[in-house]
């Protein structure tokens, strides 16, 4: 069983402070410059014995503060800005280096510390707001199947053949990517496909990598207790296709910021749209009865291609557009990719089907939907595939982009017809608050939903909400997606939407052999409190 912090190379040569110092342009400020470095970490606790310690002036605290537990741990130099440097005043017997830009400086020394692993494998970036997950998941599986071993990196973790960790964060801080690459090289990794979040540009997380190619998916609103404006989310999200960053781009245009972004770009670049003209553009798709998935056929040039996608909607359309139009860029065939994308296995908790439909019970499908857009999209997708009425269960995180929830709202009551309003990751916030501005987006809507109801626990909701729907209905539980844990506090609640789906479909084929499952009066779902009979009532 590994864990992140397990995922190192086994032997690393090293370099002295003083050759490192000389390679990145800088000095040794005081200590032994011949100091033999053989890691790098920017996080105290995850010190190993010749380790790099570099101290980032955090949001929160400065990483200096940490610099003697990571001396007492094993670090051999210290590397901070000039407000670390004053803070250890003292410490001059330890290597110490002094930059303007210790987050930077980070990525590239831990490049060059670990020997430049991302030079030896086709590096693939896909960044944007919704998709990153699918779309790094179709490369991963036609990398995988028709070159080589493949690493991901993402929201579900860090995976190489049967090693699957998870990890806390989308990107990884720049000097454990550095070290997971050489650690899959030494493991064979022909290929990395990595997700970048716009926290990784702002914060310098991909420093010292450069992308083969990298995708830009969409821009939609999420982030801006980070980023403050989309102008500036934007802006995070363009760096990545700079010269110094990215050798070529795929750049999908079905949104205004992807248009604004092709004609920015001084790199080699294709475009891809579903709903207009591209380089790769969707010119006709129908519903695949059998998989509810999507027949896609696809013009690039003078030449048609035919392509099925495995996932429903027409945001894995997207998703999965992009990805050819990425392999390609590295240089594959575009029938053999097609091929694969089609055998693509499905991405844990995007989309998944946790009960297919039967006479008995309802489509139950966990997604991460957890933006207006998202929840917007996810419901479209499924339309097509429900022949009764459409729920969606969803709640808004605490501590995370509080203007997001009222839209949030909105979005679920114009998509669904029932929707039930619950909690996610709480944190430190009154749940009960985050649900009430998500509410607030409910008034003056001109909702399609016939009744929405309010739960102050997830789990029930969810039982509640798989027990209330007809068969012919379909239960989206949107927000979680793959998560196994629900952050209360500082705690951590282990919560599976997929777990709990599960458990409410088998609760429901015994109430269904007694005979108790109504699935029709929808309006008094009994134990969820009722905030509105109708949506008109916030109008
Ligand atoms: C808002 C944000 O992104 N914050 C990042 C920022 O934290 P910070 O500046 O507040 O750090 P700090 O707490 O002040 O600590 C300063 C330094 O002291 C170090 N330290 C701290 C404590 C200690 O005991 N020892 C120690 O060495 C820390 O490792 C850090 O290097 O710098 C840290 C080091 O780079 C990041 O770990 C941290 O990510 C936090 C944990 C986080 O939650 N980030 C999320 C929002 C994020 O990045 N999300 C995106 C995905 C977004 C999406 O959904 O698309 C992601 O890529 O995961
Ligand atoms: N191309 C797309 N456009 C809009 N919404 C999408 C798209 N692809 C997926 N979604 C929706 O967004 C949710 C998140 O998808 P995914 O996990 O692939 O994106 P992500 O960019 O990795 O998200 P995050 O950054 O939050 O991890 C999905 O569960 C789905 O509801």
């Amino acid at each position: 069983m590994h864990e992140l912090k397990d995922l190192r190379p086994s032997s690393v040569t090293g370099i002295s402070a003083h050759q490192l110092a000389r390679a990145l342009d800088t000095t040794v400020h005081s200590g032994p410059a011949e100091t033999l470095i053989t890691g790098v970490t920017l996080d105290s606790t995850d010190v190993q014995p010749g380790d790099l310690f570099v101290a980032i002036p955090g949001f929160k605290r400065h990483g200096a503060e940490f610099a003697a537990k990571a001396i007492a741990a094993g670090a051999v130099a210290v590397v901070t800005d000039a407000a670390g440097i004053s803070m250890l005043a003292g410490m001059e017997d330890i290597a110490m280096l002094r930059v303007s830009n210790p987050r930077v400086f980070a990525g590239l020394a831990a490049a060059l510390v670990y020997g430049n692993p991302g030079k030896s494998m086709r590096v693939v970036g896909i960044t944007g707001t919704n998709g990153k997950t699918t779309t790094a998941h179709f490369v991963h599986h036609v990398l995988a199947a028709l070159s080589g071993p493949t690493l991901l990196i993402g929201t579900v973790g860090v995976s190489l053949g049967e090693v699957h960790v998870s990890s806390a964060r989308t990107s990884l801080e720049a000097p454990v990517l550095h070290r997971v690459l050489a650690w899959a090289l030494e493991r064979g990794a022909q290929n990395v496909v990595m997700e970048v979040s716009s926290h990784a540009l702002s914060l310098y997380r991909v420093a010292g990598l450069k992308f083969d190619v990298s995708a830009f998916l969409n821009l939609q609103r999420d982030h801006l207790d980070f980023h403050k404006t989309m102008e500036s989310y934007f802006e995070a999200k363009a760096s990545l296709f700079a010269a110094d960053f990215s050798k070529r781009a795929v750049i999908c245009i079905d949104d205004g910021w992807g248009e604004r972004l092709a004609q920015m770009v001084r790199i080699p670049t294709v475009t891809v749209a579903t709903k207009s003209a591209a380089d790769w553009q969707v010119v006709s798709h129908s519903l695949n009865q059998k998989d509810a998935g999507t027949d896609v056929t696809i013009r690039a040039g003078e030449a048609d291609l035919r392509l099925h996608c495995p996932l429903p909607g027409m945001i894995n359309v997207q998703n999965e557009l992009t990805a050819l139009a990425v392999l390609v860029s590295l240089g594959f065939e575009a029938s053999s990719v097609c091929e694969e994308l089609a055998r693509t296995p499905g991405v844990p908790g995007r989309m998944e089907v946790v009960a297919e439909r039967s006479s008995s019970t309802p489509l139950v499908i966990v997604d991460f939907a957890h933006t207006a857009d998202a929840i917007k999209s996810a419901c479209a997708a499924l339309d097509p595939v429900t022949p009764g009425s459409l729920w969606i269960l969803f709640g808004a995180t605490g501590e995370r982009d509080r203007g997001k929830r009222p839209v949030m709202g909105a979005a679920a009551l114009s998509s669904a017809d029932y929707v039930v309003l619950t909690d996610d990751d709480i944190y430190g916030e009154d749940p009960a608050q985050i649900r009430a501005e998500v509410a607030a987006g409910f008034a003056g809507v001109a909702g399609r939903a016939r009744s929405a109801w309010v739960s102050d626990d997830r789990k029930s909701a969810i039982h509640e909400a798989v027990l209330a729907a007809s068969p012919d209905d379909t239960v989206l539980i949107a927000g979680r997606g793959h998560e196994t844990i629900q952050m209360v506090g500082e705690k951590a609640h282990v919560l599976d939407d997929r777990v709990e789906a599960r458990v409410a479909v088998s609760k429901r084929s015994v109430q269904n052999q007694l005979g108790e499952v109504g699935g029709e009066e929808k309006t008094a779902c009994p134990k969820l409190r009722t905030i509105s009979k109708t949506w008109e009532d916030f109008q």
